[in-house]
């Protein structure tokens, strides 16, 4: 079960976003229908946000799904989800920019920025932040990954390639964030002031409940799992690699309902495409629809990425025009 995802940039075809921002920060205009909770990371302010009608339920093949219980207009923001953890991906030393590691801001920012700031064990090139309060507030939690990005990073990166070695790093900084959460000292742990535990599950508990529904598939839908490899994995424009515990719930359907961009701070923002009908369920797709058209193109899509057959309406609909 994919529940680590690239987070892209918007590319400048789509909704700018400073707009989506806009949106968002401006989330008064939801009303009440609109909640929101302050995250505990006091510099950056960054908010996680919730429709009060969005909800978690369960299908016996998809596993858990998200759902609506009551309605959402089309463009309404459904979700600003904050990453668990998140890591740059951009190669080292290349490009301008850079993710700042604190994970409360995970802003995109020049390297050539004046505040920029490095670690000074010079454990990684692609540790930096914007400033020395980013890095302050991100101390405790860059001194868990500190010294094995000093002793591993080169190593691992020759060895094993970009890919695989960012899977460990994202691993290592999971298990950080779930230090300080037992610390009770990390952003992340919104556990406590996060007032609908029972819909969403936030922090560790979140992460241990992210495990495959492989069981409960089918034993046609059950084929070896394939090994990712570098030429399978298209990654659009990079912005970095991120885990997130709410956006993970949306299954794929190729007509959509919402769509998932990530904004300029690494948090993935969930807008309703239509009109949505209460005890609707909330699908986005996960690739391009206008790439892969046909039902062939798409159903091999999400088996190479995702192991499963799609059997949205669509997909359905277009296999029984087939076999006509
Ligand atoms: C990002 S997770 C979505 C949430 C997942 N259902 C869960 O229980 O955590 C992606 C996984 O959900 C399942 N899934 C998503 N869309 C599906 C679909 N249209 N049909 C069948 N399974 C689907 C697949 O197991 C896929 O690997």
């Amino acid at each position: 079960m994919p529940t680590i995802g690239q987070l892209y940039q918007l590319s400048k075809t789509e909704e700018e976003p400073s707009k989506l921002s806009h949106t968002y920060q401006d989330i008064g205009i939801l009303g009440p229908k609109a909640r929101k909770t302050p995250f505990a990371n006091p510099l950056t302010q960054a908010i996680l946000f919730l429709h009060l009608h969005l909800t978690q339920t369960h299908n016996a093949i998809k596993g858990r799904t998200l759902s609506t219980n009551g309605p959402i207009r089309t463009g309404e923001l459904l979700m600003a989800d904050l990453p668990y953890a998140v890591l740059p991906t951009v190669a080292t030393g290349s490009g301008d920019d850079f993710i700042c590691s604190n994970l409360g801001c995970s802003r995109r920012v020049s390297r050539h920025a004046t505040n920029s700031v490095t670690c000074e064990s010079n454990c990684s090139l692609d540790v930096w932040w914007c400033n020395e309060s980013c890095k302050n507030e991100d101390q405790s939690r860059h001194d868990f990954e500190c010294a094995w990005l000093k002793a591993y990073s080169p190593i691992l990166r020759q060895e094993v390639g970009d890919h695989d070695y960012y899977l460990l790093w994202i691993v290592v900084r999971i298990l950080a964030a779930r230090y300080l959460e037992l610390q009770g000292t990390t952003p992340t742990n919104i556990h406590h002031q996060f007032t609908f535990q029972d819909r969403f599950t936030s922090g560790w508990d979140g992460i241990q409940l992210l495990r495959t529904n492989r069981d409960s598939w089918p034993a046609s839908q059950k084929p070896s799992p394939p090994t990712p490899s570098e030429s399978t994995i298209t990654r659009g424009t990079e912005y970095g690699l991120a885990l997130f515990l709410r956006i993970t719930l949306a299954n794929h359907s190729c007509t959509p309902n919402v769509t998932h961009q990530a904004d300029d701070r690494g948090r993935m923002m969930v807008t309703a495409l239509r009109d949505i009908a209460p005890g609707e369920e909330c699908c986005t797709s996960y690739f391009d629809l206008s790439e892969y058209v046909d039902l062939q193109a798409r159903r091999q899509k999400t088996q190479d990425l995702f192991i499963f057959t799609c059997t949205c309406p669509r997909c359905l609909d277009e296999e029984a025009q087939l076999q006509k």
